[in-house]
């Protein structure tokens, strides 16, 4: 798949995700940890199963120059992979990093209740 096309897809959504199988029945673990990540932080995202497009699937690789899928974008960017993402999930920067186009994790909302909450057993 050309250049010009991915780009087409990449502006549909702040969050575009490139993988194996739908978020609802993915085809592959990688895929799937990426889906259940987006799922925790709330995140609305388009995605491409790259399973029923052989020329997505190459295309997609050449276009970020990443050899694997699963892909997200974030603002058109390549953000990572499965390991990226679970890095970024649990160093907080995933958090931070869809702040930064606008959008708010319930992640971050289901923190901050857990602080505010006396009689949770955090001191
Ligand atoms: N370590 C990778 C795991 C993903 C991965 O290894 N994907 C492989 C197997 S699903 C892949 O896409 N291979 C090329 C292909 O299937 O086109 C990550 O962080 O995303
Ligand atoms: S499809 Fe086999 S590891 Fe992803």
């Amino acid at each position: 798949m050309p250049k010009n096309e991915i780009e087409k897809l990449l502006k549909n959504n702040k969050v575009v995700v490139f993988m194996k199988g739908i978020p609802e029945q993915p085809q592959c673990g990688f895929s799937n940890a990426v889906v259940q990540i987006l799922r925790m932080h709330g995140v609305n995202y388009d995605s491409h199963n790259v399973l029923k497009d052989e020329s997505l699937r190459q295309g997609i690789k050449e276009y970020s120059n990443w050899p694997t899928i699963p892909q997200v974008y974030i603002n058109g960017e390549f953000v990572g992979g499965c390991d990226i993402m679970l890095q970024m999930h649990q160093s907080g920067d995933l958090i931070e990093e869809l702040e930064k186009v606008g959008i708010h994790s319930e992640l971050l909302d289901k923190e901050k209740n857990r602080e505010g909450n006396p009689g949770d057993g955090k001191k």
